[in-house]
């Protein structure tokens, strides 16, 4: 999974692309003990949805809600503050520490409010590990700590071409390791890139780059606000292992895991059949016990 310093004479090695096996992604799961609380276990704090997108931040909640962490804070407009309250009266709905940020999800870039901008800074400010998705992704050059970046091809060629990369949507996807490894070393942030494999990989620092990818059992997960799931469960994860996120090759492992759980709880929820957003969310626990117990079921 990760690279060895390249020779000086040939250049870097490629990439090694490391498959993410369910004994890795176990790895990443942290059991509460006798001695948790709610703090310990770590708090998300998410900065998601719109007035226009207000069910993204429902779903993200409610993936990292399932995902098994201390509290989720969610910060937003009225109307999917009040709809993730609804759906998941636990959530605190005021500022405070968090270990870590979920951003952009069901948000717009160009029709962004001034509130919203203002959650968005302050979530990118104080060098707290973030994951960011969607309709934040134009901030990038303001990340000042550890940050995963969750776009799908498209939202990838967005970012490449304001960063001056003559690329496409559809040239992403018919290279993804290639496009992965540009994003993350022209930014420095972690990527995960969506889609039927998902690839996650650090910047090259030092000859040195860690890199893993998901394959899904199926494609069912191809459906509207999977991504905002996703999105849910990688801040969960982050958000339980806070401390490890300063460190590149961690950030990819617990970034993978989020992927491969909701890769496998997709599946779970899908049984060979169709599946809503909301479906992946509700079949993660199932996962995560899987994984904390260590046995295939
Ligand atoms: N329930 C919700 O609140 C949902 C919110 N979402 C949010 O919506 C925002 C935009 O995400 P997207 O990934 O959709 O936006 P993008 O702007 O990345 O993608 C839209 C692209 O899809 C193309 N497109 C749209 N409809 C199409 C069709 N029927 N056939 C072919 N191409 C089509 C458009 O031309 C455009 O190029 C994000 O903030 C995301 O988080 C989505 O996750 C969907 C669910
Ligand atoms: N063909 C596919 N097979 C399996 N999973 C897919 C496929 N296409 C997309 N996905 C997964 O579904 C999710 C879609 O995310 P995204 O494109 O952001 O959708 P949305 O914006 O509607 O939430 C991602 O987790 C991605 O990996």
């Amino acid at each position: 999974m990760t690279q060895a310093p390249s020779d000086p004479v040939s250049g870097p090695e490629p990439t090694a692309w490391r498959d993410w096996s369910e004994l890795a992604a176990a790895e990443c799961v942290k059991v509460p003990g006798a001695d948790d609380d709610k703090y310990t276990r770590g708090v998300l704090g998410v900065v998601t949805g719109s007035a226009e997108f207000p069910g993204a931040a429902v779903l993200g909640v409610e993936a990292a809600v399932r995902t098994g962490l201390g509290m989720v804070r969610y910060l937003g407009p009225r109307r999917p503050s009040r709809l993730v309250l609804q759906a998941r009266p636990e959530v605190v709905t005021v500022a405070g520490r968090v270990q870590a940020w979920l951003i952009g999800s069901g948000m717009n870039s160009a029709t962004r409010t001034e509130s919203a901008g203002e959650l968005l800074a302050h979530a990118l400010d104080d060098g707290t590990p973030v994951v960011i998705d969607a309709g934040a992704l134009d901030l990038v050059g303001r990340v000042t700590g550890p940050a995963v970046l969750t776009p799908h091809a498209g939202e990838l060629a967005t970012l490449l071409t304001a960063a001056g990369f003559e690329v496409d949507r559809r040239a992403i996807a018919a290279e993804p390791e290639r496009w992965a490894e540009t994003a993350a070393d022209s930014t420095g942030c972690v990527v995960l890139l969506k889609g039927r494999v998902t690839h996650v990989c650090s910047p090259l620092r030092d000859g040195v780059r860690t890199a893993a990818r998901i394959e899904a059992p199926s494609s069912w997960a191809a459906t509207a606000g999977s991504g905002d799931v996703l999105g849910g469960v990688v801040g969960a994860v982050v958000a339980t292992h806070a401390d490890e996120a300063g460190d590149p090759a961690r950030l990819v492992a617990l970034a993978a895991t989020g992927a491969y759980v909701h890769a496998w709880a997709a599946d779970r929820a899908s049984n060979r059949g169709p599946i809503a957003a909301l479906d992946i969310a509700a079949a993660v626990p199932r996962i995560i016990a899987r994984l904390a117990s260590g046995s295939a079921d």
